[in-house]
């Protein structure tokens, strides 16, 4: 057996009253893939931050090849060989390869105060020989295909290995959580490359991504480090069960349950149009229906999604909700009539990270919850305990800010949004299970699935195209700005929406 590179020893943070890490003991050894998985807020992002330096633990040993690590920032961990790669890409479009690679690294390649370019592109090309990519160095970042960015990415943070003279160990943040499912495929290829160059330590909320790429996989729950074992010792019951305390039913629609109340109100879009995004866009969604929408970044579906709240006003087009012509000109004209968003980009879109979680959740609804001329504030206090309960948001309490929460439980504030002063007419969910925990997708899901019961419209693009066929009851499939197809969910298949969102 290889020896530890990187010792974490009894490692503790806490923010405020909140125990994020409470002794967390792990190890990665050379050349080893180590998965870390955990509910949301189970202090995984924590762990990650305090191993690259953006915060001190409190207490607790960290020891690289041996000796002990004391970081003062990103630029310390660097030094020492340790790299992040974050959830999105951090990459400068209108910048080199070369010059992303080398950033802040630059140096390396001045000769007589003077940028040679030349060699900056060789210092660059050493880089992706190693993940054996034949991308040119002097392409420019936004020319590249996603899954090449995705190399450069990698690239860079392996050029640590030169600045520490030591194998890099690699932090990988839920690469593929925005990804759809071509391009998660491209990054755990990735990861298999890094194999072998690096040692790395992965988090994710797929459990079956842990199982195919690590070697060795760790379990936290609230901040304790609950199981450790070789991949070929777990299965996805047991990751739950260490994970949640107890394993998950499967939130499937029972065969008994009775079709949703499905009415002739709902929302109809005749003809929408806005170039170069989307052309000649109809559907209807009846109350109560789940109309999934299929289709690949650039289809089109995120642009249409932003035109019926109001957000990307469409060029020409009707959009009718309940037989009434709608004119959106802008979110607040959406909220007014009935039409929620749940967007996919939520901390930056969907999030106030001052305000707490009581005032982000009632921030688009304080007239309904006034009795008069003030507001209610026993009532709002009421609904947004019943929403934290009910969506199991972590910490409860309704005056947290919402930026100490995790990425998931800001997501399910997002939801409760929508929730806490009664039901929209029209829910438009843009990768609302993106980010959760398995625990908090199957609640999610299930509450999906009621809110369309009780009779709202949902309008749902998914993750994978196994989210969009079970939650969904019909799908559209968007390619290059059109809608191609339109099928009942429940006789489609997965590879055959993979082939029509691709088809030419
Ligand atoms: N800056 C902060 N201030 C206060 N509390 C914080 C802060 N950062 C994290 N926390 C709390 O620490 C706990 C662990 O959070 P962390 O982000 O590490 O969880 P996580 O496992 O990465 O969750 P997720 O899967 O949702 O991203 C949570 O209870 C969170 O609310």
């Amino acid at each position: 057996m290889t020896h530890p590179v990187l010792r974490v020893e009894q490692v503790s943070k806490s923010f405020g009253g909140i125990r994020a890490l409470n002794d967390v003991s792990i190890e990665i050894r050379a050349s080893e893939v180590v998965g870390l998985i955990g509910a949301n807020g189970s202090g995984k992002s924590t762990l990650l931050k305090v191993l690259s330096g953006l915060c001190q633990p409190d207490s607790g040993r960290i020891t690289l090849r041996g000796e002990i690590l004391k970081l003062k920032g990103v630029a310390d961990a660097a030094k020492a060989g340790i790299g992040m790669v974050f959830q999105e890409l951090s990459l400068l479009p209108n910048l080199s390869v070369a010059e992303n690679i080398m950033l802040g690294h630059e140096d390396a390649a001045l000769r007589a105060g003077f940028y040679d370019w030349k060699a900056l592109r060789a210092l660059a090309a050493v880089q992706l020989g190693k993940l054996g990519s034949r991308i040119s160095p002097s392409a420019r970042t936004d020319s590249l295909s996603f899954a090449e960015q995705q190399v450069v990415e990698l690239a860079k943070v392996l050029a640590i290995e030169e600045r520490s003279h030591n194998e890099p160990v690699i932090l990988l943040d839920e690469p593929t959580s925005m990804l759809d499912a071509a391009h998660i495929e491209a990054v755990l290829e990735q990861i298999e490359r890094l194999r072998g160059r690096s040692s790395v330590l992965f988090v994710t909320h797929r459990l079956d991504e842990a199982l195919r790429v690590c070697d060795r996989i760790y379990v936290l729950s609230e901040g304790r480090c609950v199981a450790q074992r070789d991949r070929a010792n777990f299965g996805i019951a047991d990751l739950q069960q260490h994970m949640f305390g107890h394993k998950l039913g499967v939130a499937r629609s029972d065969p008994g349950e009775s079709p949703h109340p499905k009415t002739k109100s709902g929302l109809s879009v005749r003809a929408l149009c806005r170039l170069p995004s989307y052309r000649d866009i109809n559907f209807d969604l009846s109350s109560g229906e789940i109309l999934g929408i299929a289709g690949v970044a650039g289809s089109g579906r995120e642009s249409l999604c932003r035109a019926l709240f109001g957000i990307e006003p469409p060029d020409s087009g009707e959009i009718v909700l309940d037989g009434q012509t709608l004119q959106l000109g802008e979110p607040a004209d959406a909220v007014r009539l009935g039409i929620g968003y749940v967007p996919a980009e939520r901390r930056i879109e969907g999030i106030v990270a001052g305000l707490s979680i009581l005032e982000n959740m009632t921030l688009v609804h304080l007239g309904g919850l006034c009795r008069g001329p003030f507001l209610d504030h026993a009532r709002e206090k009421a609904l947004v305990t019943h929403w934290i309960k009910q969506l199991h948001i972590t910490p409860g309490a309704a005056a947290t800010p919402a930026q100490h929460l995790s990425g998931g439980n800001q997501q399910k504030v997002v939801l409760a949004k929508w929730l806490v002063a009664g039901a929209p007419k029209i829910l438009i969910l843009d990768h609302p299970l993106r980010g959760l925990d398995v625990g908090a997708q199957r609640d999610i899901t299930l509450l999906i699935r009621e809110l369309a019961q009780s009779g709202i419209g949902i309008l749902l693009i998914a993750d994978t195209y196994e989210e969009l066929i079970t939650l969904s009851d019909s799908i559209i499939v968007m390619k290059d700005g059109v809608v191609s197809g339109h099928f009942p969910a429940a006789t489609t298949k997965p590879s055959e929406l993979q082939i029509l969102e691709r088809m030419t």
